[in-house]
């Protein structure tokens, strides 16, 4: 376990749609946890790279940018935070062009690079541990997680999920989507989303949000007592 008595360090990785920030946060609130949505932040760069004329597929020019933005992640689990360049940028990431333009940015090692950095100084000043989530915390971002979850569903259960949300939405073109989007993401040669031998893989296609944060806090439970 981590240094501090019941400090945890919670990896939580998987496709989109699988319900990783939804079960985070829950899980993140009820064990007095910090929070850390690790897609927000690569959103973020994305978004620093529309908004200041940056080709996202022009590598060598993301690479270039990419330690530009100053991006600040608030990390308390009932009200998450991202901010750059000192402006609130937790509406904009979540626009369509943002979502469709992500896995370019994200594949850029220089980008990477950089993001890993903060997601590693981030979890290091969590005062009694924090939920990381993303898609590859679990195999390189903290691959000494005390527990490491990797959550999947099918792509009919994400895509309804998704499109519930989104209201009006084609369910058949949110799926493409995000089955796209999980493509790029696990095909990418630098740190591909990707299941950690040591993960515990929770399949959320029949589960209620309830049950998956249910099964989540008894894992972290058994690994602090398997600790004491
Ligand atoms: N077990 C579940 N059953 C039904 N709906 C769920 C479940 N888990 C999450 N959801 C819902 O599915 C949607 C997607 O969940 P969430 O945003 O947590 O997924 P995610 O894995 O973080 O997605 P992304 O990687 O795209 O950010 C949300 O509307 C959430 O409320
Ligand atoms: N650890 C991570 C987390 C995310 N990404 C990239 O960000 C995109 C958006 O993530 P969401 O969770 O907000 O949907 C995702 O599609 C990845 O391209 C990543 O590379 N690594």
């Amino acid at each position: 376990m981590s240094d501090t008595v019941d400090s945890v360090i919670v990896a939580i990785d998987g496709p989109s749609g699988t319900g990783k920030s939804s079960t985070s946060k829950a899980v993140a609130a009820k064990l007095g946890l910090s929070y850390l949505d690790t897609g927000a932040q690569y959103r973020a760069i994305t978004w620093w790279m529309i908004t200041n004329g940056i080709d996202v597929d022009d590598a060598a020019a993301v690479a270039d940018a990419s330690g530009k933005p100053v991006i600040v992640s608030g990390t308390d689990p009932s009200h998450p935070t991202i901010t750059v360049d000192g402006v609130d940028a937790s509406g904009p990431i979540r626009t369509q062009e943002v979502t469709s333009k992500v896995s370019a940015v994200s594949a850029v090692p220089e980008v990477r690079t950089r993001i890993t950095g903060l997601q590693r100084s981030i979890a290091a000043a969590a005062p009694h541990g924090i939920v990381v989530e993303g898609r590859d915390i679990g195999t390189t971002v903290l691959p000494d997680a005390d527990l490491k979850i990797f959550l999947t569903a099918s792509p009919e259960a994400r895509a309804a999920r998704r499109a519930g949300e989104l209201k009006g939405a084609d369910v058949s073109a949110t799926r493409e989507a995000l089955v796209r989007r999980d493509a790029a993401d696990s095909t990418r040669k630098t740190s591909p989303l990707a299941k950690a031998d040591d993960a515990v893989e929770v399949d959320t296609t029949e589960l209620t949000l309830q049950q998956v944060v249910e099964c989540v806090v008894t894992l972290v439970e058994e690994r602090r007592a398997a600790a004491q």
